[in-house]
């Protein structure tokens, strides 16, 4: 008889209360699924947690929180030997969840966990910045990465995903677009960039499409620049039109490199990171991942 495989869920602990999760957990553990839980209560944790469950043999770690929580997993899986690492499934419980809604996971907790668990594995692609931490979802950088680091709790938690767009236009007189260089292999930009997009997947900011057309296991990045040095008509304009060409620049390439005179920040799956030079190299197929089979990310 074929032993159903062991999983430990690294839940954030913002939602560690929650009745429903707790009893779609019970009614997975009563169908006899071998199904372990560590809860998170602040950054560093969930690696932690991926190195024990690398340990103790499990085979799936299950990411349970937003893009930030998925991060920090992915990091953890990443840094231990290719061949031992455990296969990432995907539970999203934050507020945009942007690298889930992009894959196509379920929204219903018990089809989410199920597909985390007994899904088909699929090869995927990280991306390493500054030979430091990954992403797996997308860097993104200008006004969309301030609005998504400045966003408050309250908001996220009284409006969602929309918060950031509403936070973003609040604030629309603070934020000036970033003067920067962009290069892969021929292709060179300089100019100022209002958002800069860098993806493996889709989506960020809470739904904003920054790279459409971006997949995962195609060993390649999309860059999306969307430029302009005044910054309330292009946006507006922006995100009337998303396809306005005069304002966006694109290409794709296995590597990127981006400099910048003054500090800049980019969002790498919800985690900020400033400097004023930053290299972006695709790892190909570096982890697996349980996805749905008509993942809209896989070639
Ligand atoms: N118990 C906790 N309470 C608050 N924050 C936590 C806790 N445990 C971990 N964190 C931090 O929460 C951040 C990740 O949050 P996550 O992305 O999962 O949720 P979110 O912000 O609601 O989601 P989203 O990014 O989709 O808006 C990480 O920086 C992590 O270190």
């Amino acid at each position: 008889m074929k032993t159903l495989a062991s999983s430990m869920l690294i839940l954030n602990g913002k939602l560690a209360n929650d009745p429903i999760l707790r009893d779609t957990i019970h009614q997975f553990r009563e169908r006899g699924f071998d199904l372990h839980v560590r809860v998170t209560w602040e950054f560093g944790d969930a690696e932690r947690f991926v190195n024990e469950a690398h340990s103790l043999k499990i085979e799936n770690v299950i990411a349970g929180g937003g893009d930030g929580t998925l991060n920090e997993v992915v990091n953890g899986i990443f840094k231990l030997e290719e061949k031992s690492r455990p296969i990432l499934g995907i539970l999203p419980l934050g507020t945009a969840n942007d690298f889930a809604t992009a894959a196509g996971i379920p929204d219903a907790l018990n089809n989410a966990l199920m597909l985390a668990i007994n899904g088909r594995p699929r090869q995927i692609d990280l991306v390493q910045v500054n030979r430091g931490r990954c992403f797996i979802n997308m860097a993104s950088g200008g006004f969309g990465t301030k609005v998504t680091n400045d966003t408050p709790e309250t908001m996220k938690a009284t409006f969602g995903g929309v918060s950031y767009l509403i936070h973003g236009i609040l604030r629309l007189d603070k934020l000036s677009p970033d003067h920067c260089e962009i290069r892969s292999g021929d292709f060179i930009w300089e100019g100022d960039a209002l958002i800069v997009g860098i993806g493996n997947g889709r989506q960020a900011g809470g739904g904003q499409l920054l790279c459409p057309g971006a997949l995962i296991n195609d060993g390649m990045l999309n860059l999306r620049i969307f430029t302009g040095e005044s910054l309330v008509p292009t946006l507006l304009s922006t995100l009337a039109r998303s396809e306005d060409e005069e304002h966006m620049i694109e290409a794709s390439g296995s590597w990127f490199e981006i400099r910048a005179e003054h500090t800049m920040t980019f969002n790498l799956d919800g985690e900020p990171i400033s400097g004023n030079q930053f290299s972006l190299v695709v790892k190909p197929g570096a982890v697996f991942c349980r996805l749905p089979p008509d993942c809209p990310l896989l070639k």
